[in-house]
């Protein structure tokens, strides 16, 4: 049978007639449906899962409406936009005439498949249709009445159809309006879910906004308890967050009244030998308060202030205690101290500490490492010049370290590094105790505590004729000497230490049984530091927070096992020491040689950087 698309009538809506007119341009033959595709179970499984959303959140609608109408003959059902059906849900009487139709899961109603029809030509008009016994265009499906409107994402894209299809005898009124409510309720739903989840991101991302930000944040409650603190505020105040979190701030922060912040005004304060400046942000409902703390760091005239303290170093080892003891009796007694100890045992920790526990602690603490400036400078740097006395010499001169630290204490670090020129004028100076620049001729007095630092032997040194005798027993008014981590009989604390103020974690991360006992035994060349940079990294690779044995053994370059015998640390110490030149020679290759950068991602001093250039022949 033909359609007759003589509208002259008016009672056939447009969207019916453009409709069958795209269906007759295409040659579809009303009188018969082409043997159609229905999706097997793996082709439907692939549309439920892209369609999983529309699912979850239309079903428990669905079942709403089905209940609610319950007792009429009738199909529910949501179509994807390409047209196949995915779920449906009807009163059993009518189901089965339905799946006679093909309106059952897995069965394609674009009109290209089924003609003019309430779900394909909702498709194509992207608004809700009626269709009407004999509009629908296959003569199969006259019986039926069927209303369907398109569902949108919260974008406005289509994402489905619903649609609501009986027998045509059976055809309510309201069947449109129930098909439109309902497609409404569906997207509502969709759209609270999505807006749930962007404030989760939102909060997530502010979440690592605050935890990463460069200022120290502090989060407090009406109280002025420490409610939340960033990373960059747990080393500011040297604390981790588990044991900040509920206390007061003003006993976390001596100095910072947190009654008298305000918004309007910036509050000053002094801690941990710094001025900070407080600014406040209050939130809406009064109840938090964020409060910013931002260093000034006292930079007096030198490069580098102090910033660690006695208590800064964690010690239950009795040699260690012992000498800390020591050190904090000396550091009183004006007098020149030698520090010598390995690389990353402590050297310049303990020079900081002496200097904050002296009489000259108000004044600067200016370090310098003899073996990172070249040698022509090294005088420069450390008597200054007077303009023009040499090439590049800044016009108006340039005062050294010892005028910078002059009141203060001036930390000679690797001075047995120090070339034998630079070692006459210094001992010199000590004597006389007075500079004179480079270039000039007027004598200034000086006052200034010498502190220097050395991994080396410097006795051996003097019987190789490459320090001066006379300087070491100025020098050396003292001398303090740091033992080894591997002599240490308190590494455990010290990982416990180093784990609970890791920057980046805010979880607790233990050790295994097994990962303790290789701690205890294992060498530890690069001392502290290498503890440091292991533990760090293996908290950040470890899973569920727990550190193994075979994590550390992966961190640890060629150990396999703990190294006790002299033997096998040989062989240690050969392989550790081809795979530091190959890092060093990497690293420095993508820094373009800049050491500053290199020494920052090889994780190690400058210093350190530099007396490893040299003892492996690398400086060009
Ligand atoms: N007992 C300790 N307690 C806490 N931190 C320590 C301790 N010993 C060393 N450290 C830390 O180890 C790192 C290395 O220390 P420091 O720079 O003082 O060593 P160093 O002997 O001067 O090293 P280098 O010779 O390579 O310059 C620093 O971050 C320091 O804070």
């Amino acid at each position: 049978m033909a359609i007759d698309l003589d509208t002259s009538t008016g009672t056939i809506p447009n969207y019916i007639q453009e409709s069958w007119k795209r269906c007759q341009s295409k040659g579809i033959d009303p009188a018969t449906i082409d043997k159609e595709h229905i999706l097997g179970e793996y082709e439907l499984t692939e549309y439920y899962e892209q369609y999983e959303e529309l699912l979850y959140y239309s079903s428990p609608i669905l079942e709403d409406v089905y209940h609610s109408i319950h007792g009429t003959e009738f199909l529910l059902l949501i179509a994807t936009p390409e047209g196949y059906i995915l779920d449906t849900l009807g009163e059993p009487s009518f189901l089965q005439q339905a799946e006679n139709a093909s309106l059952r899961k897995g069965a394609n109603w674009l009109e290209e498949s089924k003609g003019t029809n309430a779900i394909g030509t909702a498709i194509v008009e992207k608004k809700p249709i009626l269709v009407h016994g004999h509009q629908h265009f296959f003569q199969d499906n006259h019986f039926l009445a069927c209303a369907a409107t398109p569902i949108l994402d919260p974008d406005g894209q289509l994402l489905g159809i619903l649609n609501l299809s009986s027998h045509q005898q059976n055809y309510h009124p309201f069947a449109l309006s129930l098909v439109k409510r309902t497609a409404h309720s569906i997207e509502q739903a969709l759209l609270l879910a999505h807006t749930q989840n962007q404030t989760k991101k939102l909060t997530k991302d502010l979440d690592f906004i605050y935890d990463h930000h460069p200022s120290s944040l502090i989060t407090i409650n009406k109280e002025g308890k420490i409610t939340r603190l960033n990373f960059a505020a747990a080393r500011t105040i040297g604390c981790s967050e588990q044991s900040t979190i509920g206390e007061p701030i003003s006993s976390i922060i001596s100095g910072l009244d947190p009654f008298t912040l305000t918004a309007a005004q910036e509050q000053k304060f002094s801690f941990k030998n710094q001025v900070f400046t407080t600014h406040i942000l209050i939130s809406d409902n009064h109840d938090q308060s964020c409060v910013i703390l931002q260093g000034e760091t006292q930079k007096q005239k030198g490069e580098l202030t102090n910033r660690y303290h006695f208590t800064d170093i964690i010690s239950n080892d009795p040699d260690m205690n012992e000498t800390i003891s020591i050190a904090k009796k000396v550091a009183t007694l004006d007098i020149s101290l030698l520090i010598s100890g390995e690389t990353g045992t402590g050297k310049e920790l303990f020079a900081q500490s002496i200097h904050g526990a002296s009489l000259r602690s108000d004044k600067p603490f200016i370090a310098i490492n003899c073996s990172a400036i070249p040698e022509g400078l090294l005088e420069s740097e450390l008597f200054g010049y007077e303009k023009g006395a040499f090439t590049g010499a800044k016009s108006q001169g340039q005062a050294g370290k010892f005028e910078a630290a002059d009141g203060g204490t001036l930390f000679l670090d690797e001075i047995g590094d120090m070339p034998l020129t630079a070692q006459v004028t210094l001992l010199r100076v000590l004597q006389e105790r007075y500079i004179t620049r480079i270039g000039g001729i007027t004598p200034r007095p000086i006052d200034v505590r010498i502190i220097a630092a050395t991994h080396k032997d410097l006795q051996k040194e003097i019987e190789a004729g490459r320090f001066r005798a006379d300087l070491y027993f100025r020098l050396n008014g003292f001398t303090l000497k740091l033992p080894p981590l591997r002599n240490r009989t308190d590494l455990l604390l010290l990982a416990e230490h180093i784990l609970s103020r890791l920057p980046f974690k805010k979880e607790k991360t233990e050790l295994t049984e097994d990962a303790k006992a290789f701690i205890t035994e294992y060498e530890w060349p690069g001392n502290f530091r290498q503890l440091e940079n292991v533990l760090q990294q293996a908290a950040f690779l470890a899973n569920h927070n727990r550190i193994t044995k075979s994590l550390l053994l992966s961190l640890c370059p060629s150990s396999t096992a703990p190294i006790k015998e002299e033997q096998k640390r040989e062989q240690k110490l050969m392989s550790l020491r081809e795979h530091e030149i190959a890092l060093i020679k990497q690293v420095l290759e993508q820094t373009d040689g800049n050491i500053s950068l290199a020494s920052k991602q090889l994780n190690i001093g400058r210093t350190t950087l530099y007396r490893k250039l040299k003892a492996y022949n690398l400086m060009s």
